[in-house]
């Protein structure tokens, strides 16, 4: 694992962006794994900034989302198909066809994950995958657990979670409690991954994923395995490494 640890969120997002724009300048028909959540924010930003400058064109990239809440319309503020468009996709030349979501509306769930699974496939792979991380060292929605799920399902969220989550909704009965998401496998696949951490509540779950042991307890740990891991992190983040 390559640990960068900067001062700030801004330096964070900013080496993040240009990872991924570097990787899409390398080879312009990547396939990208995207994440959700408040952290990757400012990466999208300074990535929409690249894109602004014309440095990178983004008309031949694929890109998969991590995870989508279970059973919440695409066009509720709150889905991260919605987070994604508003966030990142509207404002760059991705092509619309080349976005992959989990749909979370979908009426069989495991055909659904089926052809999740087939579709990073026949796109050859995940090339660079960016991962945010819970406080208690989720990625996607991988929950801690005491086995690893193994390929794109569907997850009941842990209550930690749901309470996390529940600053974006009106009120907590409101946070869906299912989601879909990418399996470790799925993530371990990705060519390259990306984890991005700031501030010192993600401190523990750094500690853990770093430093502690390999545990379906911690998911991210599993990372410690993967041949090319970058993690970036603020100081704040770092403060217990
Ligand atoms: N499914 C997402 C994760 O992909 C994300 O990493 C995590 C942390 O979110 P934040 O970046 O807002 O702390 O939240 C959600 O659970």
């Amino acid at each position: 694992m390559e640990i960068i640890v900067v001062d700030d969120y801004n330096k964070m997002s900013k080496r993040a962006a240009n990872i991924i724009a570097s990787q899409v300048v390398l080879k312009q028909n990547s396939v990208l794994g995207f994440a959700t959540g408040d952290t990757p924010l400012g990466t999208y930003k300074e990535l929409i900034n690249i894109y602004n400058k014309d440095d990178v064109d983004f008309s031949n990239i694929k890109t998969f989302n991590l995870d989508e809440y279970y059973n919440l319309p695409k066009d509720n503020d709150q889905s991260y198909n919605y987070y994604m468009s508003e966030n990142l996709f509207k404002h760059i030349n991705v092509k619309r066809e080349n976005i992959n979501i989990p749909n979370g509306m979908c009426e069989n769930i495991e055909e659904e994950c089926r052809n999740y699974e087939n579709t990073i496939k026949e796109s050859g792979g995940i090339d660079l995958q960016l991962l945010g991380i819970g406080r208690n060292g989720h990625i996607g929605f991988n929950e801690p657990d005491l086995k690893f799920e193994a390929t794109t399902h569907l997850v009941h969220l842990d209550e930690d979670t749901i309470k996390a989550n529940s600053r974006f909704f009106d009120s907590i009965e409101e946070v869906p409690t299912k989601a879909i998401s990418m399996g470790i496998k799925t993530i371990m696949q990705a060519k390259k991954i990306v984890l991005l951490a700031s501030g010192a509540g993600k401190a523990e779950a750094i500690y853990n994923t770093v430093k502690g042991p390999i545990t379906p307890k911690v998911p991210a740990s599993v990372l410690q395995l993967h041949p090319d891991v970058i993690i970036i992190i603020d100081k704040e983040a770092a403060s217990k490494l």
